[in-house]
């Protein structure tokens, strides 16, 4: 007869390694004591560890943060693609982990979410937030119907002073947030029409309905990808802004910074 443990022991035969998501201390002492290489995730590193992976803030979202945690592992040095790690995870109880993941450390894997809120000039929580918009966006679309959109997140000012309105401003003398489930509303509403909305480091709406008119030389954006794509990218060169836009054509969504690319994915797939 099968023991339990030998029957769920596939889970984490033969890993390459551990990672613990915000361990508690006495947990990640029990691994520390084990012959197993340990890589802790969390949003300090109040273990002491050895090897540690820094999350921007705590994701709800169980696939983002083992996501966020391999990439940074990989972008660090940390993992090579090709290992199989076991992730412990805490999915229902806040305090311990109550689940083991078998994830294996792959370029697909790699969907460049480590790469859009390291070093972001934007608050995380306020990226992460105009990102689930815009997956949700991409999922739903406006009644049913595909949209586009364009946000650009932090160092509003510089990106104020290199577009134009199209239209009034609808948030001109508001103070919303993104985040505020109403502002979701509204968010999804305003992209039917045109241009970019431009978002604070904070997450305050500054402005709906921007025409953007960056410098676009020096802009590495891959063929293909029409106006709002290269004017996302371009504006992201010429500020510390990150821009995150909803494709119309193709339902992707993709993420620049730097003028560069750094994450594409499918919100169906998401
Ligand atoms: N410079 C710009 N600033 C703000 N919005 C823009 C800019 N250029 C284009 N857009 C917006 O993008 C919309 C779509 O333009 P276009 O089809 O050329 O872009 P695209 O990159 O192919 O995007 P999509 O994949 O959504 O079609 C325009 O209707 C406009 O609302
Ligand atoms: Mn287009």
């Amino acid at each position: 007869m099968s023991t339990l443990t030998d029957l769920l022991d596939d889970v984490v035969a033969d890993v390459d390694g551990v990672f613990l998501f915000s361990p508690s201390g006495s947990f990640h002492q029990r691994f520390r004591e084990a012959d197993v290489d340990v890589v802790v995730v969390d949003t300090e590193n109040a273990v002491d560890a050895d090897t540690f992976v820094e999350l921007p803030l705590e994701f709800d979202n169980v696939r983002d943060r083992i996501r966020f945690g391999v990439e940074g592992a990989i972008e660090n040095g940390i993992v090579e693609t090709g290992d199989a790690i076991a992730c412990s995870v805490s999915v229902f109880d806040d305090d311990d982990a109550d689940s083991v993941i078998r994830v294996r450390a792959t370029e697909d894997m790699g969907s460049g979410i480590y790469d859009l809120f390291v070093d972001s000039r934007a608050e995380p929580g306020v990226i992460r937030d105009v990102f689930e918009v815009a997956i949700e966006l991409g999922k739903k679309g406006q009644k049913g119907k595909p949209v586009g959109a364009l946000f650009v997140v932090g160092d509003a000012g510089k990106v104020m002073n290199k577009s134009r309105p199209l239209s009034y401003n609808p948030f001109e003398k508001s103070h919303v947030h993104v985040g505020d489930p109403i502002v979701n509303v509204m968010l999804k509403e305003f992209s039917r029409l045109d241009g970019a909305f431009v978002i604070s480091d904070s997450g305050k709406i500054v402005s709906a309905y921007r025409y953007l008119e960056p410098a676009a030389e020096g802009v590495d954006i891959p063929k293909g990808l029409g106006a709002r794509h290269m004017a996302a990218g371009a504006i992201t060169r010429d500020t510390n802004a990150t821009a995150i836009v909803l494709s119309e054509s193709d339902g992707l969504v993709r993420a620049f910074k730097g003028g560069r690319l750094i994450l594409e994915v499918d919100p169906e797939a998401y």
